[in-house]
């Protein structure tokens, strides 16, 4: 069982900070990392993959500095997002060449076994540079896949995927977080990190803006506006109760239904099911309209500007849902 530990890193190119004082632990099972464009993916990855060093603070391997550590190297394998391969290979010389680096004692069965995991076999003795973004992302993940590391890392593997390379590509991974691998991959595509990943680290502006499940997530930012939609015996005298309660931000109703804004959402938890009793109204369908990935991940982005825009660029920003948030709780 292999866990990474982010402790107090950055990593700046020149004036530019990537990375701001995150400190993140990514252990056994799938992990996505989450975050807009520029906001510090590739750096924590690279730096994870020990292809960067940080410019403050540590990145380890069950303790171990991964920075230039070659035992910790043979126990990870990295996916990078760089488009660039060795066109002019075969995508078997191509992995074989990667087991041949890491010294591996049969070379050419590793390989064999890497490609038939991505299911690259029908294709392995054509040329990289004729294949299409899919396959090339397949064949680099077997070329990572091929000394058969604890750590598995993947800078937005899903890129150029088609829905059926995708769902491969999800059961895959699946399988390595089963397995007991520590998967970390990062995306845009929000859909993929939710079906996928049982953690979430966001990262915003080079700062961790939140971790944890993303419902969890959600439900801690109790200072945000919930929205519901409920469908009851009587839409209208619910409509009245709630408005009358005063616990509400809004109350409109919908054709069939019954849209509400809550302001708190352990508050508006416990008053809904009370005052539909008092009001006599039996509740037929509570559905929360805005909990997607989508939704917390604005909220995040606009919570760490907020709270970018009165620190310096140095200093972390402590989002809503910050870990710190999260042993408040
Ligand atoms: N080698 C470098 N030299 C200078 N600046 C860099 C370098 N690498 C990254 N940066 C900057 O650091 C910031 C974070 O970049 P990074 O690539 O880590 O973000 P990201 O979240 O992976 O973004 P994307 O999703 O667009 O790949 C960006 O502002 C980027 O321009």
């Amino acid at each position: 069982m292999a866990t990474l530990q982010i402790d107090a890193c950055s990593r700046w190119f020149g004036n530019v900070v990537a990375v701001n004082d995150v400190t993140m632990t990514v252990g056994p099972g799938i992990t996505g990392l989450l975050g807009p464009n520029g906001a510090g993916k590739s750096t924590l990855i690279h730096m994870l993959g020990g292809f960067l060093p940080p410019s403050a603070g540590t990145v380890t391997l069950d303790g171990a500095t991964i920075w230039k550590n070659q035992e910790v190297y043979r126990t990870i394998g990295i996916v990078t997002e760089r488009e660039a391969t060795y066109d002019f290979l075969t995508g078997k010389q191509f992995v074989r060449a990667s087991a041949e680096l890491h010294g591996l004692a049969d070379p050419g069965a590793a390989a064999h076994r890497a490609l038939e995991t991505v299911a690259m076999t029908d294709a392995q003795d054509r040329k990289v540079g004729e294949y299409s973004k899919g396959m090339k992302q397949r064949v680099k993940m077997a070329s990572a896949l091929v000394h058969d590391p604890a750590v598995l890392l993947l800078d937005e593997p899903f890129n150029g995927m088609d829905p059926r390379q995708r769902l491969h590509l999800i059961e895959l991974l699946r399988d390595m977080g089963a397995e007991g691998r520590t998967v970390l991959f990062s995306s845009h595509i929000l859909e993929e990190v939710e079906l996928l990943a049982h953690q979430i680290e966001v990262v915003v502006s080079g700062r961790h803006a939140a971790s944890g499940d993303y419902r969890e997530i959600r439900r801690l930012m109790i200072d945000r506006p919930h929205r519901y939609t409920i469908t009851s015996s009587d839409n209208r005298s619910l409509a009245s109760a709630l408005v009358a309660d005063g616990s509400t931000a809004g109350v409109s109703i919908d054709g069939d239904v019954l849209r509400v804004q809550a302001s708190e959402f352990l508050r508006f938890a416990a008053l809904l099911p009370r005052v539909a009793r008092d009001a006599d109204v039996r509740l037929l369908q509570v559905t929360p309209s805005d909990e997607s990935l989508e939704s917390v991940f604005s909220y995040l982005v606009e919570s760490s500007s907020r709270a970018s825009s009165r620190t310096s660029s140095r200093t972390p920003a402590r989002a809503t849902a910050s870990p710190a948030t999260r042993e408040r709780s």
